[in-house]
């Protein structure tokens, strides 16, 4: 099926069959899936479910071995990220020797869409200093730097590959909120992953559910609990009843 000619190609990300095998066996298997205009994603599953994978793809650092998505409309085609779209990985790289002036220097040299002044305030507001190294700076202020350079390019889609994980309960709290404020006003569609579900009650709005390199639950969270249970809740009964079926 030739995917750009679907109507709907404007949307964030369309998969269709879409699967990943590695040597030791699949990653994500037959994964269809509609992320839609301007959500707060929570992308859940336990370990090994294939959420980096899933975004792995998306980016197009990975190909697929079945399948295919559109992103914006365009097939992610390994040369890099789609302009619009936005990737903090999991291990946040970034130059440990360059400063924060330098890092958001790299940002403006990379990104023809980049907004300095709108990157620098992102750093500011996080009181990280601009002279300081980034080797030199704590894992909260490494991820609020590497949270200013993925939205200085001001993208239609920013992934975010467990974000919060090294971040302190208020850095959390504070980095959350900065997503959810930024998302909201700059109309950005947001995939996040996380272990920590509780957190993301409030936050997320659609949720992907994955398990063993499957989609387990997906959609809108009103409409994926019309009963009001949390976000948090929800996922983690799903996840029980799968890891029961399965020893079952
Ligand atoms: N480069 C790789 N080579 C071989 N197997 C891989 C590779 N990357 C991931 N896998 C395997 O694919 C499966 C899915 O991994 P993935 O990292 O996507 O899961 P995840 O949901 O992000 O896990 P976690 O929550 O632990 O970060 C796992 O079984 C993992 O061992």
């Amino acid at each position: 099926m030739n995917l750009r000619s679907q109507p709907d190609q404007a949307l964030p990300v369309i998969a269709q069959g879409l699967g990943k095998k590695y040597r030791r066996g699949w990653a994500l298997r037959e994964t269809s899936l509609v992320v839609p205009r301007n959500r707060i994603v929570a992308l859940v599953g336990p370990n090994g479910a294939g959420k980096s994978t899933l975004m792995g793809l998306i980016t197009g650092l990975l190909r697929p071995t079945t399948g295919g998505l559109t992103v914006f409309g365009d097939r992610p085609a390994g040369k890099g990220l789609h302009p619009a779209v936005s990737y903090l990985a999991q291990q946040k790289p970034l130059y440990q020797q360059f400063t924060v002036t330098e890092t958001l220097r790299l940002g403006a040299r990379t990104n023809p869409t980049w907004n300095q002044d709108y990157a620098e305030h992102l750093v500011e507001q996080a009181a990280v200093p601009m002279g300081a190294k980034v080797g030199t700076l704590s894992g909260g202020q490494r991820t609020r730097v590497a949270l200013a350079l993925a939205l200085g390019k001001r993208p239609s889609l920013l992934l975010l590959d467990e974000p919060l994980a090294d971040l302190d309960p208020l850095a959390r709290e504070t980095v959350l909120r900065t997503l959810v404020t930024e998302a909201r006003t700059q109309g950005i569609t947001v995939v996040l992953s996380s272990h920590v579900l509780a957190e993301l009650e409030g936050v997320c709005d659609h949720l992907v559910l994955l398990h063993n390199g499957r989609v387990l639950l997906a959609g809108d969270v009103n409409r994926l609990s019309a009963d009001g249970t949390p976000l948090g809740e929800l996922a983690l009964n799903h996840m029980r009843r799968a890891a029961q079926e399965e020893a079952a």
